[in-house]
């Protein structure tokens, strides 16, 4: 049998008369590279924040391992907002700091408040942070500032501040939304390496359904607050996709983000 990971029963938040999430029920197992899609206000953002713990439900259970997300409080939440990282569309950087003092922060959670208000770090601290900078081939911006890189390059800083947080799950809630498709590729490449060589369970949104096809071994496709469909890439056939979101709604699935789908989609 499959092991879980995640498990979300019934999860559920209303805002007012809205449903951004609506009854939805999933497990993840280790190490799954999970791609969320659908329309802008489909729920995707709401799903990830309540996860997180950004938000908090209205019904509905999140378990992680034996853990009743739902129900953490002071420091067993922020020590759950450790191990499940997120990273946002607009990479949430200090742009005056520079690039290595950006990705020490995924370090405050580990820190009291004393040594965290110092931003105090220490020498293996920063070896970690150049480590995980380098894997992104970004060490030779380690001093620079972060305002002054490119929009992907800013993002795989981002990425690195939630690598050296040690998490057991990475949310990444739309991270290539803003990025030009060269960006928008090394951007996913880099998830799809932490995935493979650090065993992190991912879970990202994305609304271009070639991009989920490229990267995802499982795609879960939202409507209105609801699970649509849940499964392999390859089960989303255009007619299933047809039929979840109407043939006006599909063109909005239908742009290319990444570079290696753009390939694919052409000819051979
Ligand atoms: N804080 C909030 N207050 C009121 N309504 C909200 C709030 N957050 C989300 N919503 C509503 O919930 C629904 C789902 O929004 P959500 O942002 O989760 O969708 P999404 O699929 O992530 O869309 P996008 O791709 O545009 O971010 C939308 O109708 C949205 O307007």
């Amino acid at each position: 049998m499959e092991q879980t990971l995640l498990s979300l029963s019934g999860l559920g938040r209303s805002f007012g008369a809205t449903r951004a999430v609506d009854n939805v029920t999933l497990t993840i197992a280790p190490g799954q590279f999970v791609g969320v899609i659908g329309r802008s206000g489909a729920g995707k953002s709401t799903l990830l924040r309540l996860i997180n713990r950004l938000i908090d439900p209205t019904e509905g259970s999140i378990h992680f391992g034996g853990l009743d997300v739902g129900t953490l409080k002071g420091k067993a939440l922020r020590d759950w907002r450790r191990d499940c990282a997120m990273i946002f569309q607009q990479f949430n950087l200090v742009e005056r700091l520079d690039v290595l003092t950006n990705v020490l922060v995924g370090r405050l959670s580990a820190h009291g408040f004393l040594s965290s208000m110092a931003m105090q770090f220490s020498d293996e601290e920063r070896t970690l942070a150049i480590r995980a900078l380098d894997r992104l081939d970004l060490a030779p911006q380690a001093l620079q500032r972060a305002g002054t890189l490119s929009g992907g390059q800013q993002q795989r800083v981002a990425i690195a501040r939630a690598l050296v947080q040690n998490p057991r799950i990475l949310l990444a809630d739309e991270p290539i939304a803003s990025l030009d498709p060269g960006n928008a590729t090394r951007v996913m490449d880099a998830l799809r390496t932490i995935n493979r060589e650090d065993g992190i369970t991912i879970l990202v949104n994305l609304h271009t359904l070639d991009t989920a096809r490229t990267y995802c071994d499982r795609i879960i496709a939202m409507r209105a607050g609801r699970v649509m469909f849940d499964g392999a890439p390859r089960l989303l056939t255009s007619e299933v996709m047809r039929g979840i979101y109407g043939s006006d709604e599909l063109e909005d699935f239908s742009e290319s983000v990444t570079s290696t789908s753009l390939k694919l989609a052409v000819p051979a």
